[in-house]
């Protein structure tokens, strides 16, 4: 393998296109989330809030009944639409037509949550991103890949990663097969973990932002809600997979001195959302 390219600071104020100051929330994106199941609605808050603080212009997010007054409260600026079950997501039924969608963050593997994820594979045509339950109900359904937009993001940790591509005996071997399921599916792989590489195709890239601090429950859910902003803002995703890694390590970079290592928790990555986009301005 050749060594990763560095996802730099250089290199994502380059990506990073500012907000126009004629713009409207119309045209800066409607992203719509599917997450979250009973026990799991925090997943659900988490990928919502960070998607709406990542700049996109509306959120609506997809979940099953027992989630509606918890999501409408914590975050009024989400739009929400129910799934007709009340503990888990049997049906995705979406009114409108999104710029982007996230999916999987606390779903879980219910049947009926499997065939919902089958028939949402099968009609969306948006930008997507797969996270957490959706990659686990997909790695024992790959063929479904085959439907999926050219470029999806897929944001494994190393776990739902092994489900995926399955086990490897060497670091190497676990980024040739990787490089392979790119290729082959036509998709981006995120592999988290303690360093993040982007795998599309043969190129990896490593992000140089993050720490520690983000070892801590839910931080993949905002990672996948600042992805799925970025693409319903129109970054194409070979450019959205890079930047949404680089900030959502960032925040930890900037929060670390205030919070240290113990007290950061994935609200943290949202709170400095601001302040990580403030230190990309030239
Ligand atoms: N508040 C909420 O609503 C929250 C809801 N959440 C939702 O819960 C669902 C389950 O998600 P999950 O990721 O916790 O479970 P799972 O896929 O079994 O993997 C866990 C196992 O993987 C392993 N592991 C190895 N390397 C690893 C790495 N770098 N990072 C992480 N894990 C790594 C490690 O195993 P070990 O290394 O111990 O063998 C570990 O035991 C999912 O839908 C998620 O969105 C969560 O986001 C939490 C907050
Ligand atoms: N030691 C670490 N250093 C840097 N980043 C980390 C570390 N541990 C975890 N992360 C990051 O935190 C996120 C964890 O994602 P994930 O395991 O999906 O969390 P959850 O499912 O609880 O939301 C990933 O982006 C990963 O890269
Ligand atoms: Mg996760």
């Amino acid at each position: 393998m050749k060594s990763p390219y560095l996802i730099t600071k250089e290199e994502i104020v380059r990506i990073y296109k500012p907000v126009n100051p004629h713009t409207h929330k119309g045209i800066q994106g409607h992203a719509v989330i599917i997450a979250g199941s009973y026990g799991k609605i925090g997943a659900a808050v988490l990928a919502s809030k960070s998607c709406l603080k990542s700049g996109c212009g509306l959120v609506t997010t997809f979940i099953p009944k027992c989630g509606y007054q918890i999501l409408q409260i914590s975050i009024p600026e989400v739009m929400t639409v129910t799934d007709e079950s009340i503990n888990f997501i049997t049906n995705i039924h979406l009114p409108l037509i999104p710029q982007a969608v996230g999916i999987g963050p606390g779903i879980g593997k219910e049947l009926g949550t499997q065939k919902a994820l089958f028939e949402f594979l099968r009609v969306n045509k948006a930008p997507l991103v797969l996270d957490a339950d959706a990659l686990n109900i997909i790695s024992e359904n790959l063929s479904w890949l085959e439907l999926v937009p050219e470029d999806t993001i897929l944001t494994p940790h190393s776990k739902e990663l092994e489900r995926l591509i399955g086990k490897w005996n060497s670091e190497s071997e676990k980024f040739q097969k990787t490089i392979a399921f790119s290729e082959k599916y036509k998709v981006i792989v995120v592999m988290k973990g303690a360093r993040t590489f982007t795998i599309n195709r043969n190129s990896v890239y490593e992000n140089t932002s993050g720490n520690a601090a983000l070892a801590t429950a839910g931080s993949g859910d905002t990672l996948t809600g600042i992805l799925t902003s970025l693409l319903a803002q129109g970054y194409e995703p070979k450019y959205a997979s890079k930047f949404g890694v680089y900030l959502h390590g960032l925040t930890a970079d900037i929060a670390l001195r205030k919070t240290g290592y113990e007290s950061f928790i994935a609200s943290d990555i949202i709170k400095n959302l601001g302040k990580a986009f403030l230190s990309l301005e030239k």
